[in-house]
């Protein structure tokens, strides 16, 4: 599934009106009938009606032709509602192609008995275009219609509300009545239906505007829009139902939209990632790569292991830790799968700079260099890194304390690899990388991780709610497995972990990145299922449930 702008949804719209000729009211017909069925279905479930079949054909036609009936006949039950006569619906309308979507909807749900009554936002007069035309069919069917601040609206008296006010030719702020309306909305308690995004997002970041509205459900038209997946608009959009509507998926690589929702059919087809993950009959260790790690401090021992063990949890023959000697005591025994390399230590049990030439010639035996996980910051930490960079052949994962050495270098600088490099950066450890505040990194993550991958030649893994992953070619993913419950210390050394064990497996950089990081959710959801409260989870728990 593809993620797009409002700007590249003005391209497909324009694509398929002007190159394929079909007509913009013909798809308004389709976006205002979509949403009327999702606000049956949803009238449906509130109201106890068993859901029909998926596609709102029911198979009535079944037991006749059981019973050898010459003549069947099926009927669309995606718009009928055995409890029409217990609904008012408020159509919120703008005066934008929103609005006519929002009309066409108010007819569909007009027809399966639904009382409607058209709130329009500006005098219904100020509508053109395709708007306009669903304006004048609405007026015919006799659809009730008031103006906000010239007629009484008071929105209690509703069952339900569709917000057609504003989708992706908004500008900043909601306005005067827009902005009334979406605060009447918001505190009537009413469920709130949004048409295509909830108005007041902004449809590209997902930064919400004051007001903007909060919806119980978001019928996305045609593809699905990038401010619905970015927080705080994830949060606003509630269950969010991406509904065709008459404009062909191919033409999205024909505008060169870049941006795919990871899906495990996204996964397989577009990264062509084997998700069985099968293994070779004749396989032994040798055959599933062996990931070297550097890691660990006497004051964060922990980080390594959970590393190292989510690796070989994650699938690969060995791993091979290697560790400032003073932590060696006691970690042995910890983990007797692993192998450890000990490259001596400060006296404090810092990492000394001199151990990147134990490192380089253990590197030449092993598949992958995962850096960082506890690693601390220590004297001349960034020729350490550089002297890696520069010298191992080995693809490198970089993490946690090495992303800050990264952060204070100017790494561009540095020779150029011919192997791959992932970073792997939380928030904030990203605003550091990209010397930015936290808050800028939140406010578009797409846009600064696609940036920055591109400009820095790297496969960047920006964390959090919806794990971005943007290759240095331009693609990115947009991760939905994971849970709240995994923001708990550890979890992204497991990450790590679960990234430079696929890469050891001969994954490459993108498929290793992104099926790592859903991976990775998936564990966190399991883990979240094993718990009496998901607040328990700790990071062993999502190595435990790899
Ligand atoms: N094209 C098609 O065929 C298809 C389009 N589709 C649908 O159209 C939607 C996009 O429609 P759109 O481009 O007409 O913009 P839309 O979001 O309705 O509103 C823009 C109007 O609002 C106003 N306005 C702007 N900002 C404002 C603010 N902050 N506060 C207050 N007012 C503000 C501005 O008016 P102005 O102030 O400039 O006079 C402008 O006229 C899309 O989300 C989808 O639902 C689908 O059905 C697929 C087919
Ligand atoms: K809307």
């Amino acid at each position: 599934m593809y993620l797009v702008t409002a700007e590249q949804m003005r391209r497909l719209d324009g694509e398929t009106i002007q190159r394929l000729g079909i007509p913009a009211i013909a798809l308004m017909e389709n976006a205002g009938r979509v949403i009327a069925e999702e606000i049956v279905a949803l009238c449906r479930r509130r109201g106890g009606e068993g859901c029909r079949s998926a596609a709102g054909w029911e198979d009535a036609g079944k037991d006749a032709a059981l019973a050898g009936a010459a003549f069947q006949v099926s009927a669309d039950h995606a718009l009928t509602l055995d409890n029409a006569a217990a609904e008012r619906w408020f159509i919120l309308v703008g005066k934008g192609n929103n609005g006519g979507d929002g009309l066409a909807a108010a007819r569909y749900l007009r027809e399966t008995g639904i009382a409607v009554t058209l709130v329009y936002a500006v005098p219904p007069e100020s509508l053109s275009g395709e708007a306009a035309l669903q304006r004048d069919a609405a007026a015919a069917m006799g659809l009730p219609a008031v103006v906000y601040g010239r007629d009484r609206v008071d929105l209690a008296e509703c069952s339900g509300i569709l917000d057609a006010l504003l989708g992706t030719g908004a500008a900043g702020a909601p306005r005067g009545a827009y902005a009334e309306l979406i605060a009447a909305a918001n505190s009537s308690g009413k469920v709130i239906v949004s048409a295509d995004i909830p108005s007041g997002l902004n449809a590209d970041t997902g930064e919400t505007h004051e007001p903007c509205i909060h919806a119980s459900v978001t019928v996305c038209l045609a593809f699905l829009k990038r401010g619905l997946l970015q927080y705080p608009g994830a949060g606003a959009a509630g269950h969010v139902k991406v509904r065709a509507i008459g404009i062909p998926a191919s033409l999205a690589t024909n505008i060169g939209v870049q941006v795919h929702l990871l899906t495990p059919e996204v996964l397989h087809a577009h990264l062509g990632v084997d998700l069985a993950r099968r293994r070779s009959p004749d396989g032994h260790k040798g055959t599933y790569g062996h990931v070297l790690l550097a890691a660990g401090t006497l004051r964060m021992s922990g980080a390594g292991l959970l590393s190292a063990r989510a690796a070989l949890r994650a699938g690969c023959g060995l791993v091979t830790w290697a560790l400032p000697q003073k932590l060696l005591p006691s970690i042995i025994g910890s983990a007797p799968e692993l192998m450890l390399a000990d490259v001596g230590s400060n006296e404090d049990g810092t990492w000394r700079a001199g151990s990147v030439s134990e490192l380089l010639k253990l590197s030449k035996e092993r598949d992958v260099l995962a850096v960082g996980p506890g690693l601390g910051r220590f004297e001349a930490d960034t020729e350490w890194l550089r002297n890696l960079w520069e010298g191992t052949d080995c693809p490198l994962v970089i993490d946690a304390d090495a992303l800050n050495v990264l952060a204070d270098a100017d790494y561009k600088s540095w020779a150029s690899r011919r192997h791959p490099v992932i970073l792997t950066p939380h928030p904030g450890e990203m605003a550091r990388l990209a010397r930015i505040t936290t808050a800028e990194v939140q406010r578009d993550r797409i846009s600064l991780a696609m940036g920055y991958a591109k400009e820095h030649g790297v496969t960047l893994v920006l964390k959090g709610a919806h794990t971005v992953i943007a290759t240095p070619e331009g693609q990115a993913y947009v991760n939905t497995t994971g849970h709240p419950g995994m923001g708990t210390g550890g979890a992204g050394d497991v990450l790590t972990g679960i990234i430079s064990s696929l890469l050891a497996q001969g994954l490459n950089e993108a498929q290793a990145a992104a099926f790592g990081v859903y991976l990775h959710g998936l564990a966190g959801e399991r883990a979240a299922l094993q718990r009496n409260n998901p607040a328990a989870i700790i990071a062993g728990d999502i190595i435990e449930a790899l």
